[in-house]
């Protein structure tokens, strides 16, 4: 459950596996309904009245099949449920007409499936539960008209706030959020898209359940089994795709990350016999007079992770500042590019980290340039990708040893042309449903001309692997949810959301200390995507065991308890 499938790819895994005749359209709805059925009642056990009413908000494709099926699960359980259908019956897809069709076959006892509108929402009598079957991974556009209406108040935009989230299930995703990407299309801020309680799944997580808003608005995520491993396995295998191309760590539901994500992960952390050169040796850049704290604790916490040693290399005038400052740390003056350059000939340095409070003026432009002429482990980040974004022949000497830590803004700064993608369209280009045909086509083609011109829209995850790809080295894009990308295409969302939720960890110096971690393990001779993906999980993990109140500081001594853990045999 840890590989994440784009709605593209879901439609590829389906197709196949109708394709061999192992399943059927019609069977795998059955499935999918009575998945969320069984969600439900293990989400609401013990919270219900004897007889619950349920409301299923059902679409106008597959998912609102998929309500039809949930409908008459509940019905078979005693329910009394009410379906609203936006749209026309005789337009549904086949195998969600043959679901509105058994629905509706039950007859007066169930109730007429009414069309759904402000008004008939509002007319239902309070539900115990409600059911969004409104739109799943075929969301594609924003949401316009009466629906835009309905979205916005089940989630609670005009007052309702409270009123349906805790009762309400989403079907695959919260309609509104678009599943690849996490965004609510038309709306930046995520407000036009339902908030559920539980949402439920089906195979695999799409990546917008961990991106952008998805977390927010999905509550618990559930991940279903719907019987469609083989063809998933197949089709990747066909494809040519390693079968984790694209993973979330840790995945859901997994009490011991250690286990499912790094199998041998003390066999990367623990120190054997020798001394200490042998473990690695991090050289950290600190910046001018009163600005190496922030070189500061990135070098302790690469000390921390293991590397056997760690050196600051700092210009001449602020030594004695860190001299004050540390104790297992050792010093080097690095007065010019010419100096690092000569520390770095010496071969003893394994990793060098450069960017935390470094400064961006000519000196540390030639730093960078000398760092990465070095051809060693190189990790950049904060002023080390800002000054590579002003100056291109920098950024022209990236290669497969570096590994680059933006957070968002510094993302924007180093890639724009990809980062103009991840935002959404002119809103002025919004499909209105209310508008006549003649409007609607005008703002359709607007929008596919935009399309057309910067390439479709991306998520966070896309745009880290076209970065990496686009400058050859690994690039980890910082948010609650991490992207890592390496050159190869390979890609990891690191997720510090659901129940790892670290809020805290947005503070002042933790990419700092998240560059500190990662230039540790590369010090210690761990590939690039390898190092960015444990060291995030480290920092997260960090930033767990201590708990809301966390400084910078504290991270890099919460490490001990962190490796403890998971060096248990
Ligand atoms: N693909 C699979 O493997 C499976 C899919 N199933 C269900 O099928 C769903 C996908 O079904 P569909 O592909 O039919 O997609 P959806 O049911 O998510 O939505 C597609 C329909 O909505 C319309 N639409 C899209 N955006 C709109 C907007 N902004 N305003 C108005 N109308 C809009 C489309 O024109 C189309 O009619 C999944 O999310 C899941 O719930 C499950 O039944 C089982 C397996
Ligand atoms: N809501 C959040 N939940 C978990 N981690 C977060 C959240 N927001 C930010 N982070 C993490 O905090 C760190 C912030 O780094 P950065 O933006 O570089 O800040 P600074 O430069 O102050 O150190 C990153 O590792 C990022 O992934
Ligand atoms: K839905």
């Amino acid at each position: 459950m840890s590989q994440l499938l784009t709605a593209a790819e879901m439609r590829d895994v389906e197709a196949a596996a109708i394709a061999t005749g192992e399943v059927t359209g019609a069977e795998l709805m059955a499935r999918a309904g009575a998945a969320v059925v069984a969600a439900i009642r293990a989400e609401w056990e013990g919270e219900l009245p004897t007889q619950p009413r349920a409301v299923v908000l059902a679409g106008p494709g597959n998912n609102g099949g998929d309500g039809f099926a949930i409908a008459r699960g509940l019905r078979d359980l005693g329910w009394s449920v009410r379906v609203l259908l936006a749209g026309q019956a005789g337009a549904l897809p086949p195998d969600a007409r043959a679901q509105h069709d058994r629905w509706a076959a039950g007859g007066a006892a169930r109730g007429a499936v009414l069309p759904l509108t402000l008004e008939t929402l509002r007319d239902e009598p309070a539900a115990d539960i409600y059911v969004d079957a409104l739109f799943g991974i075929g969301l594609g556009r924003p949401l316009g008209g009466d629906l835009a209406r309905v979205v916005a108040h089940l989630a609670g935009a005009d007052g309702t706030l409270g009123l349906y989230q805790p009762r309400m299930v989403a079907v695959d995703v919260p309609s509104g959020l678009d599943a690849d990407s996490g965004r609510v299309p038309g709306d930046p801020a995520g407000a036009a898209a339902v908030r559920a309680r539980l949402t439920v799944t089906f195979d695999s997580p799409k990546p917008g359940h961990y991106l952008g808003h998805g977390p927010d608005l999905c509550g618990r995520l559930v991940v279903a089994d719907i019987g469609l491993a083989h063809a998933r396995a197949r089709q990747g295998a066909a494809r040519g795709l390693a079968p984790a191309r694209t993973r979330v760590v840790p995945p859901l539901g997994i009490a011991d990350p250690r286990r499912s994500v790094w199998p041998d992960i003390a066999g990367l952390l623990t120190k054997r016999q020798g001394h200490k050169y042998q473990h690695g040796h991090a050289m950290v850049l600190t910046g001018g007079v009163g600005r190496g704290g922030a070189a500061r604790m990135a070098a302790k916490a690469a000390l921390r992770i293991g590397a056997g040693a760690v050196t600051l290399g700092c210009p001449p005038a602020a030594v004695l500042e860190s001299a004050s400052h540390v104790d297992a740390l050792m010093l080097h003056r690095v007065p010019d590019a010419a100096a690092l350059t000569e520390a770095l000939s010496g071969g003893r340095i394994t990793a060098l980290c450069l960017g935390p409070g470094l400064g961006t003026g000519e000196r540390e432009a030639a730093l960078v340039g000398a760092a990465l002429d070095w051809g060693g482990a190189v990790l950049l980040d904060a002023d080390a990708i800002t000054l590579m974004a002003g100056e291109a022949t920098l950024a022209a000497k990236l290669h497969d040893r570096c590994l680059l830590t933006p957070h968002p803004g510094e993302f924007r700064r180093l890639f724009p042309d990809i980062a103009g993608r991840l935002d959404d369209p002119d809103p002025s280009l919004r499909y209105d449903e209310a508008a006549d045909a003649d409007a609607q086509a005008r703002s359709r083609a607007a929008r596919e001309d935009l399309a057309a011109q910067r390439g479709p829209m991306m998520s966070t995850l896309d745009a880290a692997r076209e970065a990496a790809a686009h400058c050859g080295a690994t690039v980890l894009l910082k948010g609650p949810a991490t992207a890592i990308a390496a050159p190869s295409g390979a890609a990891v969302v690191h997720r510090a959301v659901y129940d790892r939720a670290a809020p805290w960890l947005a503070t002042a110096g933790a990419g700092d200390v998240l560059a500190g971690l990662a230039c540790g393990l590369l010090a210690r001779g761990l590939a690039p995507p390898v190092a960015a993906e444990l060291a995030a999980q480290i920092h997260v993990d960090a930033a767990l065991s201590f708990g809301p109140g966390l400084t910078a500081e504290d991270l890099p001594r919460q490490v001990p308890q962190v490796l403890a853990r998971y060096l248990a045999p």
